[in-house]
Order: C-alpha cells, then structure tokens, then sequence
C-alpha cells in the first residue's frame, strides 16, 4: 500500500489535481480549464461557484485513476494568489465574481492612497506596492458596489478569501474558514513583520475585520474535506500560494536561492532568509513560506507576459502552430538580428512597474520573418529575467550561483541555453517540472509525517538538464544594450 498526497492546483486559466507518490513521482493527473470574464476594460474575472466544480471534477478524476492499492493520505492546496471572493457566511453565496488578480479596475483608489502619501508605510506594513494586483482594494471595491454588501460585511455575514480559503471552506461544508501565511502575505492587509491582519491596514482600506480568515502554516490542520469527493474524506495539511508553492517545490530553503516559473507569466523568488527586508528596486517582500509561526522571506519580482507571448504569435498572429515549434525557429538562427519584442500587452511589471507601457516590436528589416519573431518572444523572457535577477544581485548584496526553473515554458531546451547565457548564470531544470503541485504535496506531506524535515525535502530534489553561460561578453553586451533601448522605447508608450 502506497502513501499518497492528492494536489490542487488552482490557477488562472486551469486547475489540475495530480496525486503525487512521497518520491515525486506522478501517479495521476486531470486538468480543466474554467471560463474568463472580461466584462470590461481592465477588468478580469472568475466564477467562483464554476471553480469549486471544475476543481472537484479534477480531484474527482484523478482519484479515479488509481488503483485500490494505492492509499490517499491528504490533500494540499496551492493556488493563484490575491484573487478575491467575498461571499455569505450563512447562504455561502458569492456577493460578487471572483475579481481575478490581473484586474486593474482599482487602479484610481491606489493611485488616491499613493498620492495621500501612503505608500511607503503601506510598503513597510507588507512588503508590497499600492497596486490593483493585490486583494485589499478588490474586496474595498465590492463592499461599495455591491448593494448592502458594506452593512453586510459590518455585520459581520460576509467571508473573504482568497481561492485557497474559498476551497478550504467548500470542501469543508462552510465549517473552516482558513488561509495561510504565504497568501495572507499577498492581500495588502497582512502585516508581514507582526505577522497579523493590521489595524492600521484594515481601516485604510475600509475592511472589516470580520470577514478575514484565521491565518495558518503552510503546513497545518486546515480542517478535513468532507465534499466534492464522492464520500471520500481527506485531511486537507498544506497550502500555499502557487509561486510559493514552487519554491518548496524546487527546494530553495537556503538564503540566495532563486526559482523562476515559466508559465502564461513569469515569477522569480529569492529566498532572503528569516528577515524581511524590502527592496531597492521595487521588488515584492513576501512570505515564502511559514513553519511553526516562523516565516521565511522572499524578494518577488513578477512578469506578466512570458509564455502568453508565445500564445500571441500562435492566437494573434498566426505564425505558428504551436509552442513547441518556437524551439526549431529560435535554433534556425545564429542571432537574433537586432529584432527585439517587449511584450508589454498589459504594461510592465517589475522592476519597471509601469501600468501604461505598451508592448512594441523593433529592428525589423526586409528579411525579419517568422523564425525572427519567434525567437524574439523568446529572449524577451530572458532579459526580463536578467532585469530582474540584477535587481536580485543589487538587493542581496551577493551573486546567486543557480537559477532553478520550472514551469511550461522550460520544456524548452533553447530557452533553458538562452537564459544561462543572457542572465549568465547556471540555469537548472528540475526532474519534475510540476513544481508548484509538488510543493503543495510536500507540504501536506511534512505535515502528514511522509518527510521529515525541510533537508528531508531537499534531498528529494533531482536535476534534470543543467546549462552554463557560453555567450561571449561582447555578443551578450551588444544583447543587452538593444534591449535596454527597445524597453526604453515600451516605457515611453
Ligand atoms: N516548448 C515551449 N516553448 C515555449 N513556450 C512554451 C512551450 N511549451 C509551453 N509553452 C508556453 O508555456 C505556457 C504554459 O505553461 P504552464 O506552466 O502550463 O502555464 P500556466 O500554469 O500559467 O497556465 C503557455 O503560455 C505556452 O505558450
Ligand atoms: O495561476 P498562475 O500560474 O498564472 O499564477 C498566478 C499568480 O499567483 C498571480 O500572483
């Protein structure tokens, strides 16, 4: 009889459910994807109610794949992070959509407390910026356009969560209303220092304390899954947020590791140790992860367009079939041309943080073609990675010595070979490349007794391909300077 953690992974377009063995292996997997609103400019949303049925409808089938030998000790949860669900306590309907993390419908009401002067003790309190991305202004703006929502909430009968706590208390029939410190730490309410929902924060923002849940570590007692599972009840022992998810996935427990996932967008995390300290160059300071009540930061730097790049030549343009096929056209060169994308389709985000930037080509000529553009996409994620790793450097104050990677987009091989030589660091890919569901599982695990301890984990982690720098100073530099001009005319508009 085999000891098993079922995993969610609850993200933006899809969840997946992948039951994982204690060695990493993946025993089974079921995916669906879930529908996108987009009812108006800027605007991004979910059905929380279509979530929770795509999300049992995977677990469901994946539990189905395995044999009656094969035992199913817990579940861990991780998910796409700040993306908000208010609902009713009593009825457990949600009040409103889900607003999804990428809508800047509150751009205004941060832009009103950044001109207030707000920013840098808001800053201090969480590690984060005044920005629509986070949860804060998302539940302010539902509480105020929801009619009675604000009386409600005062009353204290509506809930927030994020998507791990609307599952959390789903699964539970409305008993545990819980999240954890990694995605607490993305709200914009959460004091990251006190390690506490903040006063100051909760009246800035207009929120009642009420509606917030009990917050927990990452590996811990989240109550026990009694629906969606067709009878069958599992403890639910580990969550976090899918980016810090990855980083126990890929085992960067020491001070100075990085792990960067590749998927629609890219999310790099350096791991600063026990001390939260916050960034020269608008990076995020954020919890990576939280054992007996004591976390362990990280420096975050986000990039909302890397993968969905290679989506755009395919959906929009048409010059490819697909993803895949970026590899032979990128390879089909010996050098990029002097082409150069920034795929600022939603402005930039870090270290730029540049909301109405707008993504441009440049260096076309008569030959440009396909196989130019293609591979453009691709070096595009990499000086983006390099903008951010740099900032990385600047922060800690030292060089990392790897960059571990993860994520769709790092099947392929001559991105992995693009990124070593422009950031110019070692670039590992690990065996598993389903990080951010193997966190999950490690964390349910560590709590379920499978591990031990954090060595434990790491020991667990295996390398698949390993790349070096081999790009000569000159070439890389001559690299680098087009795409510092051409990211000079993106922020330019
Ligand atoms: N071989 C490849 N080369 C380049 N990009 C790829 C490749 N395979 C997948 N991708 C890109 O990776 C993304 C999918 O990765 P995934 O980790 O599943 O993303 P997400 O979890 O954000 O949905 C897509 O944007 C796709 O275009
Ligand atoms: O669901 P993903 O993989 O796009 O990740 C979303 C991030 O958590 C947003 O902060």
């Amino acid at each position: 009889m085999s000891d098993l953690i079922l995993a969610i992974d609850q993200g933006t377009t899809s969840s997946r459910a992948i039951v994982f063995a204690p060695d990493g292996r993946m025993v089974a997997k079921a995916q669906q994807e879930f529908s996108q609103h987009f009812p108006d400019d800027g605007w991004v949303e979910h059905n929380p109610e279509e979530i929770w049925k795509v999300t049992t409808q995977v677990c469901r089938d994946a539990l189905d794949q395995l044999s009656d030998d094969q035992r199913v000790l817990g579940i861990g949860i991780t998910n796409q992070r700040e993306t908000t669900v208010v609902w009713d306590k009593t009825t457990g309907t949600p009040t409103y959509p889900a607003i999804v993390w990428q809508d800047r419908r509150t751009a205004g009401h941060c832009r009103q407390l950044a001109s207030d002067g707000l920013e840098d003790d808001t800053r201090a309190r969480t590690g984060l910026l005044l920005d629509p991305y986070f949860s804060a202004t998302k539940i302010a703006w539902i509480l105020d356009n929801v009619e009675d929502a604000r009386a409600k909430a005062e009353r204290g009968d509506l809930l927030f969560g994020t998507m791990d706590t609307w599952l959390i208390w789903k699964f539970t029939g409305g008993k545990v209303h819980a999240t954890d410190a990694t995605n607490a730490s993305r709200t914009l309410l959460y004091n990251i220092n006190d390690q506490c929902w903040d006063p100051v924060l909760l009246e800035r923002f207009g929120i009642p304390e009420a509606m917030l849940p009990e917050v927990l570590d990452c590996a811990a007692d989240f109550g026990t899954a009694l629906e969606g599972l067709d009878g069958v009840e599992l403890p639910i022992a580990g969550v976090a947020g899918d980016q810090q998810a990855a980083v126990v996935g890929q085992a960067c427990f020491e001070p100075g590791m990085i792990k960067s996932t590749y998927g629609t967008g890219c999310f790099a995390l350096m791991n600063i140790g026990e001390t939260p300290r916050l960034s020269q160059h608008r990076l995020l300071t954020t919890i990576a992860y939280r054992f007996d009540g004591k976390p362990v930061y990280a420096l975050e730097g986000a990039i909302f367009v890397a993968g969905a790049a290679v989506q755009w030549l395919r959906d929009k343009l048409g010059i490819i079939k697909s993803a895949e096929e970026t590899e032979a056209l990128a390879e089909s060169l010996s050098s990029n041309r002097g082409v150069y994308l920034v795929p600022a389709f939603t402005g930039l985000g870090a270290p730029h943080w540049e909301p109405d930037a707008r993504a441009l080509i440049c260096g076309l000529t008569r030959d440009s073609g396909r196989a130019e553009l293609a591979r453009a996409a691709l070096e595009a994620v990499c000086y983006q990675t390099w903008d951010l790793f740099k900032a990385m450097e600047e922060d800690a104050g030292e060089r990392p010595e790897t960059l571990r990677v993860d994520g769709g987009m790092v099947a392929n091989n001559w991105l992995l070979q693009a990124l070593a030589d422009i950031v110019h660091v070692p670039v590992e890919r690990p065996d598993i490349i389903e990080t951010t569901a193997l966190g999950a599982a490690r964390l349910a695990g560590l709590q379920l007794g499978l591990f031990g301890d954090l060595n434990d984990l790491a020991q667990h982690w295996s390398l698949d391909r390993r790349c070096e720098p081999q790009l000569g100073d000159q070439e890389r530099d001559v690299m680098l300077k087009g795409w510092q001009a051409a990211i000079e005319r993106a922020r330019n508009g």
